[in-house]
């Protein structure tokens, strides 16, 4: 990174700015009351009293306030309110176009910040404040509007003539300097701050975090050892685009992310008494264990076969198989079944026409389907083969989308009371309309939650500085668990009463018709 010192030649004409220019609102007034004035006060003989690294604004990114601080002039807590940069000089580099240089040796300070009341002691690097990072500030809309129009032109123009010194300097994956927000007379305002000594001379860097949106894809020539290749190449755009992606690849959906062990969870919210109704159990024991080698199951229809569904560990990819426990029982009698946590994102079982079981990782709301209608289609094989008896169909997946975010309008409506209609025992029944009680709530919940806080995300895009308060995120948090918590139980509850609790009979329960659609038919 070193360079000799030479005079460049004359960069391309420019209008050097210093302060920010705001395109979407006015620029903020800071009221009275939110001046934090810190305890400072100036000391001849200690030069750091006046605002050093000890003063309680700097240490939460704060600058002073001018009139307020009672170091005065000696305040040295307005760097860039006085614009203090860092010494820097232009240079051409080589095939990266302009770069920017150190002029001076830029330091990084470290001390020592003590937690009185915990006894802790803790180090807190700081890193020489290089220059303000300024320029037109625009709104979420206008920068999704101009990303857009680069990507159209499939190029990144810089079309104004007012250039701050930051928009020159490179990037690089292992950088000398980083950005950080300060809060400025009410503002907040960006910097870039060295993270090691800099020596003179040394070119300037610092990670653009750059969100690659299409169009272009720049070779990054920083030439560091970590270096990904491409500017942008970490951004998710980027990496959708240049990964090779297959159905049901879910690798970003936010449900495939493990949070937490959920072995240390308690098993289900649904109240014990629902649960332990006492109807009879009567498993018994039976050890018939079917491999699933692609023979269909064949059941008799007066025979109630429940599925044990072993724990499983799969990642998508994997196929795992399942144990297929048949049991004997009478129509009229229930058998509970225990469903043990899967340590896996929700398998959808698709049964295929040649009677071979397809697993695959899925939504939830894609792997009910596919249960219940996997089912619906082994409980239509039980009867005898000669009587026109509808056929096992290939069940075609749906086409996953990128991102996850199409696949959510493809979702269908989970038809729960026609799960329930076909279920012979009162106990199944209640359980999951209980469990659809539950689920309905957690989404009301979230929803009117989203309304509170849909002005605080507002102004957040607006002004794309106001942090969402702590406490609304903690509430969302919660409010987004139990939904997913009432989810899961619902159609845990769902596979779990399918697979062991007698269907009604035919006549019992006349075929259901929705929107010109049979629900859950047993066969004719
Ligand atoms: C903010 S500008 C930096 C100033 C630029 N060098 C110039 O002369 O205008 C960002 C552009 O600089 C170039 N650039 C910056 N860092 C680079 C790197 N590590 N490798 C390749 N090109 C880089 C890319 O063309 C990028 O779009």
């Amino acid at each position: 990174m070193e360079e000799e010192r030479m005079e460049p030649p004359p960069p391309p004409p420019y209008i050097h700015i210093e302060t920010n220019d705001f395109l979407h609102r006015r620029h903020k007034r800071q009221k009275e009351e939110d001046i934090a004035v810190c305890e400072c006060q100036y000391n001849l003989l200690d030069p750091d009293s006046a605002c050093g690294d000890r003063c309680l604004n700097v240490l939460t990114s704060t600058e002073c306030t001018p009139g307020y601080c009672l170091c005065g002039v000696y305040c040295k807590n307005q760097r860039f309110q006085k614009s203090q940069y860092a010494a820097t000089r232009l240079v051409k580099t080589e095939g990266r176009g302009w770069g920017l240089l150190a002029d001076e040796n830029i330091m990084v300070t470290e001390f020592t910040l003590i937690l009185w009341s915990a006894n802790v002691v803790k180090y807190i690097q700081a890193g020489q404040f290089v220059m303000e990072y300024c320029g037109e500030v625009i709104s979420w809309k206008e920068a999704k509007r101009r990303s857009q129009a680069y990507e159209n032109q499939g190029l990144l123009i810089l079309s104004s003539l007012n250039v701050s010194m930051v928009l020159v300097i490179e990037a690089c994956s292992q950088p000398n300097c980083e950005t950080r927000k300060w809060n400025v007379l009410g503002e907040v305002r960006v910097g870039i701050f060295a993270k090691q000594d800099i020596p003179i001379g040394t070119e300037l860097s610092y990670d653009y975090n750059f969100e690659w949106f299409g169009g272009a894809m720049v070779r990054c020539l920083c030439g560091a050892g970590s270096c990904s290749g491409f500017l942008g190449a970490k951004s998710r755009g980027f990496q959708e685009a240049t990964y090779l992606w297959e159905d049901d690849d879910d690798r970003f959906s936010v449900e495939n992310v493990p949070l937490y062990d959920s072995a240390d969870d308690e098993p289900t919210s649904i109240p014990k008494d629902i649960l332990i109704k006492d109807e009879p159990n009567t498993q018994d024991g039976n050890n018939n264990t079917i491999q699933n080698t692609g023979i269909p199951i064949i059941a008799s229809s007066s025979e109630f076969t429940p599925m044990n569904v072993e724990p499983s560990i799969a990642s998508s990819n994997e196929f795992t198989p399942m144990n297929v426990e048949p049991l004997n029982v009478s129509s009229n009698e229930l058998t509970p079944m225990t469903i043990e946590p899967l340590n896996a994102i929700p398998m959808g079982v698709d049964f295929t026409q040649n009677g071979s079981i397809e697993y695959g990782a899925q939504c939830a709301e894609d792997a009910l389907q596919n249960s219940t209608r996997g089912v619906a289609n082994l409980q239509n094989q039980s009867a005898p083969r000669d009587n026109n008896h509808t056929e096992l169909v290939a069940v075609k997946r749906r086409p996953t989308l990128r991102g996850g975010k199409a696949k959510r309008g493809m979702r269908k409506q989970l038809n729960v009371a026609g799960i329930c209609d076909r279920l012979a025992s009162e106990v199944a029944r209640e359980e999951i309309l209980y469990c659809e009680e539950m689920k309905n709530q957690a989404a009301a919940e979230i929803d009117s939650l989203y309304d509170e806080i849909r002005p605080a995300i507002e102004e957040h895009e607006r002004d794309s500085q106001d942090s969402v308060a702590t406490s609304l995120a903690e509430k969302w948090i919660e409010a987004s668990c139990c939904k997913y918590k009432a989810d899961f139980d619902l159609y845990a509850s769902i596979i779990k009463n399918l697979a062991s609790t007698p269907l009604r009979s035919k006549e019992d329960a006349a075929p259901k018709e929705q929107n010109g659609l049979m629900y859950l038919e047993n066969g004719p």
